[in-house]
Parts: structure tokens; sequence; C-alpha cells
């Protein structure tokens, strides 16, 4: 039989213990195989995230003309061409569902000497462009979409690009990058000021690679005209996939888990104060740097949670986390309330009415904001949720059903592989209840 995994079934398992790594950080592997490519040098990275998302970064700079050896899984060995090395393509290049990857891109091909489209797939083709383009034509780029802004992004070869000084009107890690790259081969400075900082690894690596860039909590300003080279990378464990146990092992009582190395940039890690602050337990140990980036092992165990209010500079730092928010909010004592975060809207779905409906349907009051939502926690009950087709939504829920009075099914769990393959069965060795759809149908029928 072939089997069709479609859907998860989830429902309350064991306590959760045990100590478990989670896979390489997403942000940190995409820019790795971007930064590999355009120096000059080889760069071997470690804790590559083997994730649909940073593999179709990969795959788009292979069609580019790069060479990337996988000597084996989580490795990449990326033999650099330099800034100017990279080569055409007739054939789109294929982001896949990240915005990470394409946002970037965009930065790094505005620079290029030859046209380039940037496609990707339904849920990448509904997301905002528009913040990238406008800037990136202030730079001298010139950058053709669909209505309303969306990919495909037809980018125009041969533009002479000037730096900018520019003020993002949004918090976005990846418009802040996409106007760094492109400023690599800008004449002149390039500055990027943010409303609120967000996560700094293009800075970092940047600087890493021998480019000089002055940063800055929501600043950032280089030049063109330098070189990059490459180096090894060590990619530490992505804090966005350790949030699901976070939240799991808080809400499940009797659990106790320890999260190992996960990576701990402090633009990261908003979930954690947010966590602490509902009264969370968790305990930082083994603090160490890897790759020039703070990691820890996150030692958590069940705690009663009450609710809080979230808002302003803490939400770029916890951004993809509020799916799974909105469910330690559930299980807690008291509303919570969350403002300011209407980025959420534009995420791989429309992350407030994602998680506001799924919560609706086991049972739960939710309002939705347009910049957020009130949760008031209660009993769950078991349903059936539409993730919508977003990795986070999916895990989210999840994470919901081991608190809930019967089964949760949750389709349209694919794209989980973007982010977090292998997601089930590490969830599963650590007490946690989920099982693909088809997996239940299959061992009915014998
Ligand atoms: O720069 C990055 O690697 C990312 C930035 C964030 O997006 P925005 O820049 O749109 O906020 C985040 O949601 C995404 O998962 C990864
Ligand atoms: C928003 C996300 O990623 P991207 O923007 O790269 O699709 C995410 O991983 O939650």
């Amino acid at each position: 039989m072939n089997p069709i995994r479609l859907d998860w079934v989830a429902r309350p398992g064991r306590p959760l213990r045990g100590s478990l790594r989670v896979p390489g950080d997403k942000s940190v592997s995409h820019r790795a195989i971007m930064l590999g490519a355009l120096a000059e040098g080889i760069t071997r990275i470690s804790g590559f995230l083997e994730g649909e998302d940073t593999r179709a970064t990969a795959q788009v700079f292979r069609q580019l003309g790069v060479r990337i050896e996988t000597p084996s899984a989580n490795e990449r060995i990326v033999h650099g061409v330099g800034l100017g090395g990279l080569k055409g393509s007739n054939a789109p290049l294929d982001c896949g569902n990240a915005g990470t990857g394409m946002r970037l891109l965009a930065g790094v091909l505005a620079g290029q000497s030859f046209d380039s489209v940037l496609v990707g797939d339904a849920s990448l083709s509904k997301r905002p462009m528009r913040r990238v383009i406008e800037p990136l034509e202030r730079m001298g780029a010139v950058i053709g979409s669909e209505a309303g802004g969306v990919p495909p992004l037809r980018i125009q070869g041969g533009c002479r690009l000037r730096g900018l000084d520019y003020t993002l009107p949004v918090a976005s890690a990846q418009v802040k990058s996409a106007l760094l790259l492109a400023g690599l081969y800008a004449d002149g400075e390039t500055v990027v000021r943010e409303p609120h900082p967000t996560r700094d690894y293009s800075e970092r690596m940047l600087a890493a690679f021998g480019w000089p860039i002055e940063f800055s909590p929501g600043f950032a300003r280089l030049s063109g005209g330098h070189r990059l080279h490459g180096r090894d990378v060590a990619v530490p464990a992505d804090f966005s996939s350790a949030a699901f146990f976070l939240v799991a092992a808080s809400i499940v009582p009797g659990s106790e888990l320890r999260l190992e190395a996960v990576g701990m940039n402090p633009r990261r890690t908003g979930l954690l104060t947010a966590l602490r602050r509902m009264g969370a337990d968790i305990r930082e140990e083994n603090a160490a740097e890897q790759g020039g980036e703070p990691v820890a092992d996150l030692v958590v165990r069940h705690a009663p949670l009450h609710g809080i209010e979230i808002e302003g500079e803490l939400v770029p730092d916890m951004i993809d986390e509020f799916p799974v928010l909105f469910v330690a909010a559930a299980c807690a004592q008291g509303v919570t309330v969350i403002r300011d975060a209407s980025e959420l809207r534009v995420k791989e779905s429309d992350r407030i009415a994602a998680m506001a409906g799924g919560l609706r349907v086991l049972g739960l009051e939710v309002e939705e904001h347009p910049d957020g939502a009130t949760i008031v926690p209660g009993r769950m009950s078991g349903g059936t949720i539409d993730s919508r087709g977003d990795h986070r939504i999916a895990m989210s829920f999840a994470v919901a059903a081991q608190r809930a009075d019967g089964d949760v099914r949750i389709g349209d769990i694919a794209n989980v592989a973007t982010s977090f393959p292998g997601f089930e069965a590490l969830a599963r060795r650590v007490g946690m209840q989920v099982d693909t759809g088809n997996e239940i149908a299959a061992s009915s029928r014998s």
C-alpha cells in the first residue's frame, strides 16, 4: 500500500518525558546555503535542516550553477562561486513553501546580470511581496509581480543597484535580509532600521563570512564592494521547533522533558519570556556557544499556567510561536490577550483565523481582533481541524490534542516536512499520541 499521509489523529498520550534534540534552525540553514554560495571557497554546513523549505533553497542555488554536496544527512558542502559567479537559469526558481527563501533570494537576484523568475507553492503564491519589491526598486532593481504584489516575481538582471537608507514599515527579518543581500551588490551604503528588532542571523553570518557590517538591535549598515569567504557553519537546533515541546510538556501533568542544545538567540526566545510570565517551569542548563550562536538545554516541567497580555517588542521575538502560544493560553487559568500581531495574518496561513477557528471547533471561546485575539481557556473536546496546509498550525493542534477530551483529527499535515521533518516520531517517542490517519485506517482493517 502506498501510504498517503494527509491527516493526523492525535489524543492525550503519556506525560512527556526523556530528552530530545529537535532539527536544525530553518533561518540559519537558508542563510548558510545563500552566503556559502556567494562566498569564495568552501562552506561546510553541519546541523543543516533537512526540511522542504531549506532544500528548496539549496536546489535553487544548484540551478544557479552552485555545486552543493550532501556528504550525509544534515550536512552540506557548498562550493562558493563568489558574488559574481551565479549563472542564470531559463527555468523558474521554485522556493516551495518558503517566504524566507523567496524574499531573501529576491535581494540576491536583484543584483545579478541575468533575469530570474521566482515561484512558489499555492500558499507562497498568496503571500505579500511588495514589502521587498518596493525598497529593492528604490535601490534600482526592476521586479514584476502578479496583481496584488504576489509571486511569481520576475527579477530583471543587469540593473545597477545603489545603497538605500530604509526604515522598515513592519518588523521583518526577511525584508531586512533581502535589502542587506542586495546591498552587497550596491554602490554605497545600505542602512536598515527596524520598528522593533528582529532576528539578526543575516548580520551575524555576513560578519562571520568576513563582510564588514555594523549592527545593533534594530539597526544594520553595510556597503558594497567586499568579498565573502567560505567557512564552517554549525547550525543550532531550531527554537521554533522546540517550542511545540515546551508547550506540550508545560500543559500535560507529570511531564519533565529535556530539549538539548536549543538555539537561544534572544530575538527568537520570546516564547520563553511569555511562557515564564504565564508561570511555566523552564530551566536553562549547559549554556554554550555553537557557530557563534548561544545554545542551552531547556528542561521543562509541567506547571499551572495563567493568562497574560502579549504586545509590542515581544511580538517579533516569538512571531512563529503564536500558534502554539494559543494552545498554552487555552490551557491556562484566565484570559490571554494578543495584540500588535497582524503579521500573523500573512504567514503560511492566516494564523490568527486558523488558531481561533480551530480552538472554537474544540469548544473554546476565542475572539479575533485584526491584530491578535482574546483566548478564553476551558475544556477542549475532540474535533476535526483544518490546518490550512500550515505546518505550525498542524503541530500546534497535535499539542492541543494532548489535553483534549476526544480525538483531534488534523487535516492537511504534509507541510510539516517544510520545517520539522520527523516531528511525529519524536513526539511519540517522548509520550505524545500522534498517528497518521492512514496508519489508523490500515490498522483498523487488520
Ligand atoms: O528571516 C527569517 O528567517 C524569518 C523571519 C520571519 O518572517 P518575517 O520577516 O516575515 O517576520 C519568520 O516568520 C520566518 O519564519 C523566518
Ligand atoms: C513564517 C514561516 O516561514 P516562511 O516565512 O519562511 O515561510 C514559518 O516557518 O513559520
